[in-house]
């Protein structure tokens, strides 16, 4: 089975995605999402200035040689442009491999280890008021665990307060939006959130926080004491993670579980979070990390020490991405949790899948591959529309971690 094309389609049904579409001479096509958030035209040229040339008249069934010929072949590794161009390739081989065998990824990765993936939402709002509200209207869907973020006060356009009550897309401004930041009263503040929510809901809803790397170890240490009694499911992003062994003050002093990963790009990223167990989930996905061949290697690596899954799932990350997750997520024994942040309607419409929601779970469906389409007329209707992620500063004017 031969690749006989591969081409870039760059599209904007309400925010900006890459896809790409591999051709055979069998007349099966697969599709890979190769979205970089802010950075889209990067992995553009990446892909067909160097990668899709590559891939004309090799055999689309060795998918895990082109992955290593992609890698290796580059001589420069890893990173995030170079990880979600080999993932888009990646993906698309998979989709291929399944649509020629009749079977959905899950049968091919071993099969599935449950019928249907937890996911958790994203409540948020401008205050502790609106976000308990928006987190009653998420356990109303079905959500058996939802993300909880709110504004601060004093603390102009806060991380993760949207604008709408399902969709959320922080790539708002052709160049960056400025948000202020201050860890201070943040601190001091999200503990009255987590109080009003175990107040009002109780403790049958998992809920899950987003610190988006803007805490030191210390002071996500202290956060993580202080939210002990509210039990989180997990205090994601609580410090960068570049240095991996930040990770050991904070696991000295809190039991809080610790998730970390949607900006890691291969097993190298998070080695020794894994293996020290400075970690409780490894938040890599499809299209960040090398796609499913990659994934699956970190995903096994993580089983060894007990550390358990929890694939980023932003809106940023297509439905193709979606798609493989699911499968991914259906099969992984050492499977945590899945983020569903919610397409708009006509994102979904330039995607037709086979995935659906149910309850607080998404069930991957049966269809060969992964599952996910792309409608090309419908697509070329979304013109690329220049977006880039919003900065933060401290309120003396210093620039910190969006
Ligand atoms: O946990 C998450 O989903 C967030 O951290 C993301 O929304 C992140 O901000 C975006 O993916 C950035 O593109
Ligand atoms: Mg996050």
């Amino acid at each position: 089975m031969t690749i006989t094309a591969a081409k870039v389609i760059v599209c904007s049904p309400g925010r900006n995605f890459v896809t790409l579409k591999i051709d055979t001479d069998q007349g099966v096509h697969g599709i890979g999402d190769a979205t970089l958030n802010g950075r889209e035209m990067a992995v553009v040229a990446y892909l067909n200035d160097h990668v899709c040339p590559l891939l004309i008249g090799r055999d689309a069934r060795r998918i895990e040689d082109i992955w290593q010929l992609l890698y290796r072949g580059a001589y420069w590794r890893r990173g995030p442009v170079t990880m979600r161009a080999i993932a888009a390739v990646d993906v698309a081989l998979w989709d291929i491999k399944g649509k020629a065998l009749g079977a959905p990824l899950h049968e091919l990765l071993g099969g599935k280890s449950r019928d249907k993936v937890l996911v958790y939402g994203h409540a948020n709002g401008a205050d502790i008021e609106q976000t308990v509200e928006a987190v009653g209207r998420y356990i109303g869907m079905g959500y058996k665990a939802v993300r909880a973020q709110t504004g601060v006060p004093g603390v102009p356009l806060a991380y993760g307060v949207g604008r709408g009550d399902l969709y959320y897309e922080p790539a708002d401004a052709h160049l960056p939006t400025e948000t202020a930041w201050d860890t201070a009263k943040y601190l001091n503040h999200v503990p009255k959130l987590f109080d009003a929510l175990r107040e009002t809901y109780g403790f049958d809803t998992h809920l899950l926080h987003d610190g988006h790397h803007r805490m030191t170890p210390l002071e996500a240490a202290q956060l993580g004491k202080t939210l002990e009694p509210h039990k989180l499911f997990w205090l994601e992003d609580a410090t960068p993670a570049e240095n991996q062994e930040a990770f050991r003050l904070i696991r000295q002093h809190t039991t809080t579980p610790l998730a970390v990963g949607e900006i890691f790009n291969t097993l190298w990223d998070c080695k020794d979070l894994i293996q020290e167990q400075l970690i409780d989930y490894i938040r890599a996905t499809i299209v960040g990390a090398g796609g499913v061949t990659h994934l699956r290697r970190i995903a096994d690596f993580a089983s060894v020490w007990g550390v358990r899954t929890g694939c980023h799932g932003a809106t940023d990350l297509s439905p193709v991405t979606m798609g493989t997750a699911l499968h991914f997520d259906a099969w992984v024994p050492n499977f945590g949790i899945q983020e569903y942040m919610r397409h708009t309607p006509e994102t979904d419409a330039v995607f037709p899948h086979d995935y659906r929601f149910e309850a607080g779970f998404l069930i991957p469906g049966e269809a060969p591959g992964h599952g996910v389409d792309i409608d090309e007329t419908l697509a070329a209707k979304y013109p690329y529309n220049p977006r880039q992620l919003p900065i933060a500063r401290l309120t003396d004017g210093t620039m910190w971690n969006w």
